[in-house]
Formats: structure tokens, C-alpha cells, sequence
């Protein structure tokens, strides 16, 4: 049986356990609170993150990061991007030697503006033939309510993203697989910047043509970016990209499109950020993808508003004259 440790014991850690045990793997689930872990093992619930949902008896939750990773052939990780870092550090001298990571974070890191998989690599001293990204259209409450889903699995080796392919792969959860790491990973990352953007247009009380404009230039936007750092511009049409725009853009199961339209209703971002249980990646990864758009010489309009509205405080009124009155463009542009 396939042994597999998930690291985070959030929304979509313990949805993705649930999948990895439908699939037929072992799954050890680790979690920083006593409490949570006892309540996985004792009542097969999670109840912070996914109440009335049943775990199957194969999820079994433990506190001790070493426990999780004996005889882990895969090791997935589900913490927020900003604290991966420091997670890593603690979690991979416990992994066995060969242990493929995988990455479920949509994030950037703030600061080095690396993605999640440079990240790992740098942490976990592998080489990028050892690190996968599982991507797409996939809100954790519909997932563990099994509802069918399709997704990506990204690794620079194609033979290791297929057997964590079949390692995923159930009846309701369909991956593909895709050797473009880095637009994987960035269609996951941009996508929660543009949610905040439909999310704020919501808010506002916009209407579908303004939000249908937001998810298309948002994409024009990220294909530019993910074209500049060597990405396939086919990616970018696929689940990672488009698909996960659309699910995100349209749900209001996404942390990120409901942050940005309580911003767009006039919450301040303390009021939000109160209010906002779980964690939406776009409110720091905004600054770490404009960052990325700066150090590669790219235009990204629609993130550099977001950074505006949610960092500086601009009424979003303002930022939407501002970027309806930007110069005529070519839509090739
Ligand atoms: N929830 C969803 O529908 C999906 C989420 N993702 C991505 O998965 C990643 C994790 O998100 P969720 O599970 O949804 O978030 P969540 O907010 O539901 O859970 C986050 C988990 O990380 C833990 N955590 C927080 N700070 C920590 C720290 N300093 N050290 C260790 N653990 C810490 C929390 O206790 C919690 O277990 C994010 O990058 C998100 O973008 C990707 C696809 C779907
Ligand atoms: O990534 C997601 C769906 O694919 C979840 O989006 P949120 O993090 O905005 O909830």
C-alpha cells in the first residue's frame, strides 16, 4: 500500500487525505493541535475545517512530523505559502531518502518571490525531479463531498507526476499530468489575486460582463508573466489556468473572491481579515506576484490594483476608474 504523510490539517489537507485514501494509499495526516488530531482519530472528523464530513478509516492524524514521515513515499504539504519555509526546515531531515514532495500551495513566497516547488527544492536540499504541484479546479468542500473534480499534477519528471497520478486518482477526483512546473504553479498562485479582483467587483456590486472582463485580461495577465519565466502558454488554458480561474472567480466557497468581496462591500482590511477563518493566499501573494511582474520586466495591471485596494488603502471606486481610463490597448498586448 502506498504510504503517504499530509502535512496541515486545514481545508484542503484533509480534503486531499480523504482522496489519497479513496485512491487506496495509507494516509498519516499531521497537525500542529492536540485537539484536531484526536478528533480525526477518535471521531474520523474534522470539525474545524470540514464538519459532518466523514474520514475514511485509512486518515489517521498525529502532532509528530516524524511519525507522519515513516516509510512516506510521498510527503504533501498544506500549510499556507508563507510559512512553508519554516515548516520545511523542521519536516524534511525526518523524510526518507527519495520521498517525493508535493506541493498544494497557491501561493508566492513573500520576499524571495519564489514559488512553492523553489521553495521545497532549497528547504529540502532535492533535486526538482523530486518535487510535484497538485493544481486546478478543486474547493476543498466540494472535493471531500466527493464530488467530481479534474486536476493537475506538475513535475519536472514526467514518470514521478504519473505515479502520483495514480496515487490520486478515485472516481470523483480526475488529475492529469503536466511538465510545466512553473505555469502550473503560477496559474494556481495569480488566480487567487484575480478572485480578490471579481471578488472586490462583486462587492461593488458590478455586474458578470465586468467580472467575465476580470477572469479574461487576469489570464492575459498571467500568460504574460508565466511566457516571461518559461512557461508553456498552453497551460494557461488548461485546469491550472482557466479551470481554476473559473471555479474561484465563480464560487463563493473561495476564501478569496468572499475576501475581496467583503473589501468591495467597504470592510477595511482589519474588518476582513477578522472575519476570514482560513486562509486566503492572495492577500500576500499579491505583492510577492507583482513582485515577480517587476523582476521580469511585465505588465500586470489588474494585480498591481489588488496590491492598491488591499495594501494602500485605494477606495475601490478610484482603482476601477483608473483601469477603465488606462490607454486603448491591442488585446495582444
Ligand atoms: N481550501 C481549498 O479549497 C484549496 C486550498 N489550496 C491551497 O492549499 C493551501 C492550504 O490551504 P487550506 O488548507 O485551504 O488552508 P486552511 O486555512 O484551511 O488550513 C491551513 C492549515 O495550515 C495550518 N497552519 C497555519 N499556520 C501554520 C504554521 N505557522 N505552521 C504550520 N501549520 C500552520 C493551519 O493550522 C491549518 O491546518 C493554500 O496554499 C491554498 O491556496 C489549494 C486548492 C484548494
Ligand atoms: O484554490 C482553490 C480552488 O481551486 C481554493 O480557492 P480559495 O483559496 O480562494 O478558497
Amino acid at each position: 500500500m502506498t504510504r503517504c504523510a499530509v502535512y496541515g490539517t486545514g481545508s484542503w489537507g484533509t480534503a486531499f487525505a480523504m482522496v489519497l485514501a479513496d485512491a487506496g494509499c495509507e494516509v498519516t495526516l499531521w497537525g500542529r493541535r492536540t485537539a484536531l488530531v484526536d478528533a480525526i482519530n477518535n471521531g474520523r472528523t474534522n470539525p474545524d475545517y470540514l464538519p459532518g464530513i466523514e474520514l475514511p478509516a485509512s486518515v489517521r492524524a498525529t502532532t509528530d512530523p516524524a511519525q507522519a514521515a515513516r516509510g512516506a513515499e510521498f510527503a504533501v504539504l498544506a500549510v499556507p505559502a508563507q510559512t512553508l519555509r519554516g515548516n520545511l526546515a523542521e519536516w524534511a531531515p525526518l523524510l526518507p531518502d527519495g520521498t517525493v514532495l508535493v506541493s498544494l500551495m497557491k501561493g508566492v513566497e513573500l520576499g524571495t518571490a519564489k514559488r512553492m516547488s523553489e521553495v521545497i527544492e532549497e528547504v529540502a536540499k532535492v533535486p526538482a525531479e523530486q518535487v510535484a504541484v497538485l493544481t486546478g479546479p478543486n474547493l476543498a468542500k466540494e472535493i471531500a463531498a466527493r464530488q467530481p473534480a479534474a486536476a493537475v499534477v506538475a513535475c519536472a519528471d514526467e514518470a514521478v507526476a504519473q505515479r502520483f497520478q495514480t496515487a490520486c486518482h478515485t472516481s470523483y477526483f480526475r488529475p492529469y499530468t503536466n511538465t510545466d512546473v512553473v505555469g502550473c504553479e503560477l496559474g494556481g498562485a495569480v488566480k487567487n489575486v484575480i478572485a480578490l479582483a471579481v471578488g472586490i467587483a462583486t462587492g461593488m456590486g458590478l455586474g458578470d460582463n465586468a467580472k467575465a472582463s476580470l477572469i479574461t485580461r487576469g489570464l492575459a495577465e498571467t500568460t504574460r508573466l508565466g511566457l516571461a519565466m518559461g512557461a508553456d502558454a498552453h497551460t494557461f488554458a488548461g485546469l491550472a489556468g482557466m479551470g481554476d480561474l473559473v471555479a474561484t472567480c465563480s464560487s463563493p466557497l473561495s476564501r478569496n473572491n468572499t475576501f475581496g468581496t467583503n473589501l468591495g462591500r467597504g470592510m477595511t482590511l482589519q474588518e476582513t481579515i477578522a472575519v476570514t477563518k482560513q486562509t486566503a493566499e492572495g492577500v500576500k501573494s499579491c505583492e510577492s506576484v507583482l513582485d515577480l511582474a517587476r523582476r521580469h520586466g511585465v505588465d500586470m495591471p489588474l494585480t498591481e490594483t489588488v496590491v492598491e485596494i488591499v495594501h494602500e488603502g485605494k477606495p475601490p471606486m478610484v482603482a476601477l476608474k483608473e483601469l477603465m481610463s488606462r490607454s486603448a490597448k491591442s488585446e495582444r498586448h
